[in-house]
């Protein structure tokens, strides 16, 4: 069945501010295609120099592609319900194809922004396959399975990338410390190890090797004339991978573990030296999907200049900012690598040392972008990743949610307005209706009646800028996806990752919200406000009085040091 996807201005707010150069045209009136699938044909491009390329030679590639030389993808978007959450999930689709740039922070000459448009989107056929010559590579967004890919790439002549391929792709590239790269590198070979597929082989006995090849290619393991498994015939292709991956990875896994290790000693340091009388500075993780702001918010906090961009995974290497709470405490804020639905397990494994700083923090800050359609969806991701990497039930009660981009607004509407609306009471109003539903359901109202009060949330806080038809419950009236009055059929459609009522609970439960804009300074006080009051709250948090000779570590006053002063 033909399907058709205008992709309309609020199709493509799902990211705000993410300005993804598209136009259609009118005249590639698409063939009728057999497939569910929408395929977009998707180009970009760098602008990187030289040098540069040549610096990049050296990074690893999940499908092998010249690092030197920016790819053109195909965008293949699986059909999914409801149409909303279709147009989200495809603008994310096309935000991570565009997201897969050289080296960035100082690499681009042009402003993302400002670059060419590519020329067209192209409703197609995937199996027309002269339409696919043009392209380096195949993006399909969902998770493939090895054969799968093998059999897309064979069909398609052309390499294929799946969400993860493609997500520690654009880790490979944006990555730009040692440790960065080291975890990326990892997670693209762990990768690269669940793709060596078993195939059947021209004489249709079962093979093996990335291209099906039995064939010996190294004579290691070739025996000197001894009997069984010794006298081996030598190393297939498949072997020989194998082999070059699990060295590989054991090199970088030991690499990985001296980072590890420098990071839990600057870490321990940090708590020791933190403030003038030897107590440690506690520190506030910003977490949430990417692209929700977090960069922009712990930049406008701590008056530095973190690199944000609209790009995905703009953030890949953790920072620390130190900030001054409205008590006169001084908190280290970290900028956390960004999440995503279906974060490659290899991805969270790899940058484990990285999230460490999730996990080791005494207070989290969830951000969320609030324009974006499938909030909830975002949430409940980050919930899932935060409990993955082994953040305690507690922190996750004690996590501040913030809803950012909140002056994001239709075009024509005036900013001054929208922000004046925000301070009169808009704000005030938000926690009351939060109380209004805290109280709904610990007095054991209907569960699905609290369901809807989460979703007319949803519309109050976008500022109108949820069109109805993106508001309105996908899976009709009264349905939901918590298991509560919902059909099969129903729960059939429901997106796996979609809010759950653990979940929900746990964010209720959270404390209150702060709505922010990051980009406009608004909100921020309030935030510090709550941070300075939650960190009083925090079980392990060591609090700093701000001090003007704080810089320097004292050793802690003891009694007896009092005594012989006085003495
Ligand atoms: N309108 C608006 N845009 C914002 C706001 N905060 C951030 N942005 C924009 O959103 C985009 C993403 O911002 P970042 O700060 O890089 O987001 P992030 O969460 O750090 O993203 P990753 O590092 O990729 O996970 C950038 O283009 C920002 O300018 C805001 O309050 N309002
Ligand atoms: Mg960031």
């Amino acid at each position: 069945m033909l399907r058709t996807i205008s992709l309309s201005r609020s199709t493509l707010r799902s990211f705000s501010q993410t300005r993804t150069h598209l136009c259609s045209n009118p005249s590639q009136t698409p063939s009728p295609p057999s497939t569910p699938s929408i395929l977009i044909s998707y180009s970009f491009y760098s602008t990187s120099s030289k040098q540069e390329k040549e610096d990049k030679n050296d990074v690893a590639s999940v499908f092998n592609r010249d690092p030197t030389v920016p790819p053109k993808l195909f965008v293949v978007q699986p059909r999914l319900r409801p149409d909303n959450y279709l147009q989200a999930k495809l603008n994310e689709a096309l935000c991570l194809a565009n997201s897969l740039e050289e080296q960035r922070d100082g690499y681009f000459d042009v402003d993302f922004f400002d670059k060419e448009i590519p020329p067209h989107i192209v409703v197609q056929n995937p199996i027309v396959r002269h339409q696919t010559r043009a392209v380096d590579a195949i993006f399909v967004n969902t998770i493939l399975s090895g054969i799968q890919q093998r059999n897309l790439e064979k069909i398609l002549g052309k390499p294929v990338l799946d969400r993860v391929g493609l997500i520690i792709e654009i880790f490979n590239a944006h990555a730009c410390t040692k440790e960065g790269k080291l975890q990326a590198e990892l997670a693209a070979l762990m990768y690269k190890k669940t793709r060596l597929v078993r195939l059947r082989g021209k004489s249709g006995r079962s093979t093996f090797g990335t291209d099906g090849e039995a064939e010996v290619v190294s004579a290691r393991g070739r025996g000197s004339g001894g009997r069984g498994f010794i006298s081996g015939a030598g190393e297939t292709e498949l072997q020989l991978q194998r082999r070059r991956i699990s060295e590989r990875r054991s090199s970088l896994l030991l690499q990985i573990q001296e980072v590890r290790r420098t990071r839990a000693v600057q870490r321990a340091g940090r708590k020791n030296r933190g403030g003038s009388y030897g107590q440690g500075l506690p520190t506030v993780a910003v977490v949430g999907y990417t692209n929700a702001g977090k960069s922009t918010l712990v930049s406008a906090l701590s008056n530095s200049d973190l690199y944000s961009d609209s790009r995905l995974f703009a953030t890949v290497d953790p920072k620390l900012r130190s900030v001054f709470l409205p008590s006169g405490k001084k908190v280290l804020v970290s900028d956390t690598v960004g999440f995503i639905s279906d974060l490659p397990v290899q991805l969270v494994e790899a940058f484990h040392a990285t999230l460490e700083e999730v996990v080791e923090a005494d207070l989290l800050v969830h951000v969320l972008d609030c324009t974006a359609p499938n909030l909830n969806e975002h949430r409940s991701t980050v919930f899932q990743i935060l409990d993955q990497i082994g953040v305690s039930k507690e922190k996750l009660e004690n996590m501040i949610e913030v809803w950012n981009k909140i002056d994001y607004q239709e075009e024509g509407m005036d900013f001054d307005e929208c922000v004046d609306d925000i301070e009169d009471g808009e704000a005030s109003s938000f926690s009351r209706e939060k109380d209004d539903m805290d109280s709904e359901l610990s007095s054991g109202a209907e569960n699905d009646e609290a369901f809807e009060a989460i979703d007319d949330q949803d519309g109050d806080y976008s500022d109108g800028w949820l069109a109805s038809e993106d508001v309105e419950d996908p899976w009709g009236e009264g349905g939901s996806c918590m298991g509560l009055k919902t059909t099969d059929d129903q729960q059939s459609e429901c997106p796996k990752d979609w809010i759950t009522e653990k979940q929900l609970e746990l964010q209720v439960q959270s404390g209150p919200h702060v709505r922010t804009s990051a980009l406009m300074g608004v909100g921020l006080q309030e935030l510090l406000e709550l941070i300075d009051e939650k960190l009083k709250e925090a079980p392990k948090a060591n609090v700093v009085e701000r001090d003007p000779f704080d810089r320097k570590w004292r050793p802690p006053r003891t009694e007896e040091a009092g005594v012989a002063v006085e003495q």
